[in-house]
């Protein structure tokens, strides 16, 4: 399939977004080159929830194709494996060298620019171990 994706926000749900380069045919609907189809991907995605990945990743979303924060299909991200190991690598490193605690300063308000991101930073107390 010659599609696109690009992860975005609208209003407080994730919506992966698929254009297509060609007319299709998805099942017994007509797809007409160019059309962009949005599918909603969670309604809860916004909310820091560490507690969701409690079973692992696939029981994270109601469904388990749902989670794919890299991407899905033949245009997945090419550096999904390279950027686990080395995030793996570097949370153990700093957490073996450093405590982190939350300031007062924080506020909680994710927003989206390339990626989900906290809109004003995340305000950290930092002591060495
Ligand atoms: C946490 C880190 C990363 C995240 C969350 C991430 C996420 C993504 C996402 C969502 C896409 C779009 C996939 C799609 O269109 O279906 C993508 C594409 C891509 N990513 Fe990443 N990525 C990460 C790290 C990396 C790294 C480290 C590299 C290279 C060393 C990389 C290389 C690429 C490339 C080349 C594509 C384009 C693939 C294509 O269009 O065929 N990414 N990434």
């Amino acid at each position: 399939m010659y599609i696109r994706v690009e992860a975005m926000i609208i209003k407080l749900s994730i919506v992966a977004s698929r254009k297509a380069f060609k007319d299709l045919k998805f099942g017994n609907i007509d797809v007409p080159k160019g059309l962009s189809i949005w599918v909603m991907v969670g309604d809860d995605a916004y909310k820091f929830n560490p507690e969701r990945f409690s079973n692992g990743t696939i029981g994270a979303c109601k469904l388990p194709h749902m989670y794919m924060p890299f991407g899905v299909g033949p245009r997945v991200c090419l550096g999904q494996n390279l950027a686990m190991v080395e995030l793996k690598m570097l949370i153990a490193l700093i957490l073996s060298k450093f405590i982190f605690s939350l300031s007062m300063r924080y506020v909680q308000s994710p927003t989206l620019r390339l990626l989900m991101e906290p809109e004003h930073g995340v305000h950290l107390l930092v002591k060495k171990l």
